[in-house]
């Protein structure tokens, strides 16, 4: 998989490139180019915002800038460009799916108030725009939000993670929230590790994860309960 983010603060992205995912950057699992946004102004304050019609406070991505860039860096192709915004539809672990079965993503890290409409609309004409929220709080640029993306993309890249099977237990992977988790010592603390974990019953212990996991998603989220179809439940769940 091929990402490009585009940012006027580069060295934001840093992080991504320490670590699981740096090490799978460094094995080509995925590319990572990280572009400046200043690159494409021509003007000596290397201008990116000016000021919003209609006012408001704050100021607005120009456009002019955003379309160089992104005319530059789609000349070869389309790829698929994920804007973050609070205004976005959530990024969601399927979203996140979605996004690591594509070969090329591009990230357009807004600041001040956001990007200028038309260059989204403009951009649409050629390739997949997706206008996307991480989560209802508001942050001061994209950058944070892109890294987020990255990271809960590329750990779904085959040979990113050590175990396929720690994203397909993952919490949402069924639609429910993960259970606890436990350690040595066997106790800690005189907090015990509940006995069926050391019961060496496979069964009573799947059982009883799958118990923790409805239970946790219907106190923290009972959204997410009520989104299952009927189908995802068995008899043991329905008997609860
Ligand atoms: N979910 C979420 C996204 C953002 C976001 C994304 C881009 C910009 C640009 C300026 N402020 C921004 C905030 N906040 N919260």
């Amino acid at each position: 998989m091929r990402v490009d983010v585009v940012t006027i603060f580069p060295e934001y992205l840093d992080p991504l490139r320490q670590a699981l995912l740096g090490r799978a950057i460094e094995r080509g699992l995925l590319s990572l180019d990280v572009h400046d946004l200043r690159k494409w102004t021509h003007d000596v304050h290397k201008a990116v915002d000016d000021s919003p019609y209609g006012g408001g406070p704050g100021m607005v991505m120009k456009p002019q800038v955003w379309g160089e860039a992104l005319d530059t860096l789609c000349a070869s192709g389309s790829p698929r460009l994920v804007v973050p915004t609070p205004a976005g539809r959530p990024f969601t672990q399927a979203l996140a799916r979605e996004y690591a079965a594509e070969d090329w993503l591009m990230f357009a890290c807004g600041r001040y108030e956001g990007i200028d409409q038309r260059v989204l609309d403009d951009a649409s004409a050629r390739m997949t725009v997706d206008e996307v929220s991480i989560g209802d709080y508001v942050l001061v640029g994209g950058e944070v939000a892109v890294m987020v993306m990255v990271e809960a993309v590329a750990r779904l890249l085959p040979g990113v993670l050590g175990n396929p099977a720690s994203h397909e237990q993952d919490s949402f992977s069924d639609g429910l929230l993960e259970g606890p988790s436990y350690t040595r010592p066997e106790v800690w603390r005189d907090l015990p590790v509940p006995e069926v974990l050391r019961s060496g019953n496979h069964g009573a212990i799947a059982r009883w994860r799958r118990d923790q996991a409805l239970d946790r998603t219907y106190h923290r989220r009972p959204d997410l309960l009520a989104a299952l179809p009927d189908t995802a439940f068995d008899k043991h769940d329905r008997a609860r």
